[in-house]
């Protein structure tokens, strides 16, 4: 079955289309990536699974639940199955990097105080920080700053993983650690992954399939192996990080010269 399902969808602010009869889906113990150029529509995309958003068109199904047709108390607990890392999700700076990766099961659980410990210690292990419980967190590094955060985004144990642009800012060490962990945990746990990445290499080496957005539209998709072999402009564009090509340098704009009074 399907974790994760988009369905024709279509979404736009006013006038302006985002996204436009988008279909993908994504299955228990899938990794899949998103990616796109700026502005493509990709943190669109991740709002209208959180239920941020409402899609105008199609739906987005999550575990079986029709997204935009919850109302407010199912969407509290749709959230409950999601787990989010973003780019600069910050911890919160006057906690323990215990007391950030508790703080969900003590906000959206009952536990007693000595499950809610053993928990903390088992998600910080997973991702190697164990040992790091009692530091604060300008006493981390930025690697290890994310890993408390991918901690605690696990901490409710998500159906399925939202990671938007978790390899952003850093050194090539902690990228790939951060990369080997959500393919790690997303296969033990058997959940579902979007990562929307501009990170080819490092996305290729831990994701099964790929979905290229473009001005809205999915573009091109495949397997690491049939993205690398792909002769589509745009995925060529990707690949060899190219400023021009299909996905423009210049956003449409007038012509210059008019602009100018030339
Ligand atoms: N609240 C809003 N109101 C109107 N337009 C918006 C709003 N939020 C985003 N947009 C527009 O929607 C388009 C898609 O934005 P989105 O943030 O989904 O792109 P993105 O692919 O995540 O880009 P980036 O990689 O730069 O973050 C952009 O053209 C943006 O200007």
């Amino acid at each position: 079955m399907n974790l994760l399902e988009f369905q024709n969808v279509s979404f736009a602010y006013g006038e302006n289309a985002i996204l436009r009869d988008v279909s993908l889906s994504i299955s228990r113990g899938q990794v899949v990536a998103i990616m796109g150029g700026s502005g493509s529509g990709k943190t669109t995309l991740l709002k209208l699974i959180g239920g941020q958003l409402q899609a105008q068109q199609g739906a987005v199904w999550l575990d079986g639940e029709n997204v935009g047709a919850l109302n407010e108390s199912g969407l509290y607990a749709m959230r409950r199955k999601l787990g989010m890392l973003f780019q600069f999700g910050a911890l919160f700076t006057d906690l323990s990097v215990f007391d950030n990766v508790a703080f969900p099961l003590r906000e959206r659980t009952q536990l007693p105080e000595s499950m809610i410990r053993d928990l903390v210690l088992m998600k910080l292990e997973a991702v190697g920080l164990r040992g790091a419980a009692q530091q604060m967190p300008h006493e981390l590094s930025g690697g290890m700053a994310r890993r408390v955060a991918l901690a605690r985004a696990i901490a409710l144990d998500p159906a399925v993983m939202l990671y938007d642009e978790p390899f952003t800012g850093l050194d090539p060490i902690s990228l790939a650690t951060v990369g080997k962990l959500i393919r790690e945990l997303n296969d033990a746990l058997g959940t579902a992954s979007i990562v929307v990445t501009h990170d080819v290499a490092e996305s290729l080496a831990i994701v099964d399939y790929i979905y290229f957005l473009a001005e809205g539209v999915i573009v091109a998709q495949g397997t690491p192996d049939e993205v690398r072999a792909s002769t589509h402009p745009y995925v060529q564009q990707f690949i060899n990080a190219r400023p021009d090509g299909p996905l423009p340098f210049h956003k449409p704009a007038p012509i210059y010269a008019e602009q100018l009074g030339l």
